[in-house]
């Protein structure tokens, strides 16, 4: 019942969740482990909710994954300091899932 663009995204959040190996970001970030954070971060996103989105067929498009996976990143090399492991591996994280996404990468697929 998945349409291909679900199908694509889908498939795509598997390969980059595999590069998030602690699974520091597979569900939403709670105050409770994470004192304050939702006074610092305006738009929270994780694996989860961009699952939630691609089934609700939220996302018309890649790039709109690319945006919410680069706020997931970047949110976290915000709330977190430089030094910790959650803003190391966010860097990480941003490096390998951006390679993933790129379009000249899924164009060479598709030929
Ligand atoms: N994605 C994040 O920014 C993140 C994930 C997990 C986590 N656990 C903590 N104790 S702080 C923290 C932050």
């Amino acid at each position: 019942e998945q349409t291909p663009l679900q199908e694509a995204l889908s498939q795509l959040i598997r390969q980059l969740q595999r590069k998030d190996p602690s699974a520091f970001f597979s569900f939403p970030v709670t105050d409770l482990i994470a004192p304050g954070y939702s006074l610092v971060i305006k738009r929270p996103m994780d694996f989860s909710t961009m699952k939630e989105k691609v089934k609700r067929e939220q996302y018309q498009s890649l790039e709109e994954l690319k945006l919410d996976f680069r706020v997931m990143c970047e949110n976290a090399m915000i709330y977190n300091k430089p030094e910790t492991i959650y803003y190391k591996a966010a860097k990480k994280l941003l490096h390998s899932g951006m390679k993933i996404l790129s379009t000249e990468r899924l164009d060479s697929l598709k030929q």
